[in-house]
């Protein structure tokens, strides 16, 4: 397995933070691990162009030094819905462009954690959304759980849409993004009991998050893809790069 795609209950949920703590993870154990951020809406515009936050602390957390045009391919300055932003930029956010990419990337590390945009069915134009790229790319999705109230509900309809559209979710993580959340346990025993996927970790709200302290509550050793979900993965990325031959022309052996 080359990488995770982490996706989440919503914008703000935490995946950043998870993305960085499952690197530091990796990294712990030993293999190279290198972040990518695809597509980002708010960055800010510096002497090398536009910077979003969150890709330059994936890129800052990596093993090594990426160009940042291949961690984040698309960036765009308003932070707003990313086809929105893509649209006002008269950007296409391309398929082929992300994939290039990242098969980049993973030939540069054992493993690339690829954070998403929002949560899991933001769209990125007109016929494309967030849910694409895992598929494109053939990686297993990490589902950010933002406890508070009104999680479960979101965290069920994203579960289902994954599930149902033929991805592999790997795993889930809570993390506790309001202090005050009342009734915690139960409602991560409910999630527990209705997510059909291992919890990966819960994290408790943090005053000052950092990767390394976030090592102490991630699991990424509970990820167990089943023969099913990797023949499934396998399947989809051999789909994958035979259209993405196609697009460029080029024959496989
Ligand atoms: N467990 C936690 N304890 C305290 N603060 C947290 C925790 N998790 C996340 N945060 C904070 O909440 C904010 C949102 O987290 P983060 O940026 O990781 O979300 P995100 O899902 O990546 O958002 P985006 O959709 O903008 O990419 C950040 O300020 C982060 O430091
Ligand atoms: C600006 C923000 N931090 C993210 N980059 C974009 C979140 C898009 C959410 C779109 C939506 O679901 O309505
Ligand atoms: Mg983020």
């Amino acid at each position: 397995m080359h990488g995770l795609f982490v996706t989440g209950t919503d914008t703000g949920c935490g995946k950043t933070e998870i993305s960085l703590g499952l690197m530091a993870a990796v990294q712990a154990t030993g293999p190279s691990v290198l972040g990518m951020k695809p597509v980002a809406s708010g960055c800010a515009r510096g002497p090398d162009g536009l910077r979003n936050d969150d890709a330059l602390r994936l890129r800052a957390q990596g093993s090594s030094k990426a160009p940042y045009g291949l961690v984040n391919p698309y960036a765009f300055a308003p932070p707003i819905a990313p086809h929105i932003a893509a649209g006002e930029a008269g950007v296409e956010i391309r398929l082929p462009t992300i994939e290039q990419a990242y098969r980049t990337l993973a030939g540069e590390a054992d493993q690339v954690i690829v954070e998403g945009v929002g949560g899991w069915r933001v769209p990125l134009g007109p016929n494309l959304f967030v849910s694409d790229i895992p598929k494109a790319l053939g990686l297993p999705v990490i589902l950010v759980v933002g406890l508070k109230l009104g999680c479960i509900n979101h965290a069920l309809l994203t579960v289902e849409s994954i599930q149902g559209t033929g991805g592999v979710l790997a795993g889930w993580i809570a993390n506790q993004v309001d202090p005050t959340m009342l009734s915690r346990d139960a409602n991560l025993a409910t999630l527990a009991a209705l997510i059909d996927a291992p919890c990966l970790g819960v994290l408790p709200w943090l005053e000052a998050p950092t990767p390394s302290e976030l090592v102490g509550y991630l699991h990424p050793e509970l990820i167990d893809l089943q023969p099913r979900h990797a023949a499934k993965l396998a399947t989809t990325q051999t789909r994958t790069e035979a259209r993405s031959d196609a697009g460029t022309g080029k024959r496989r052996a």
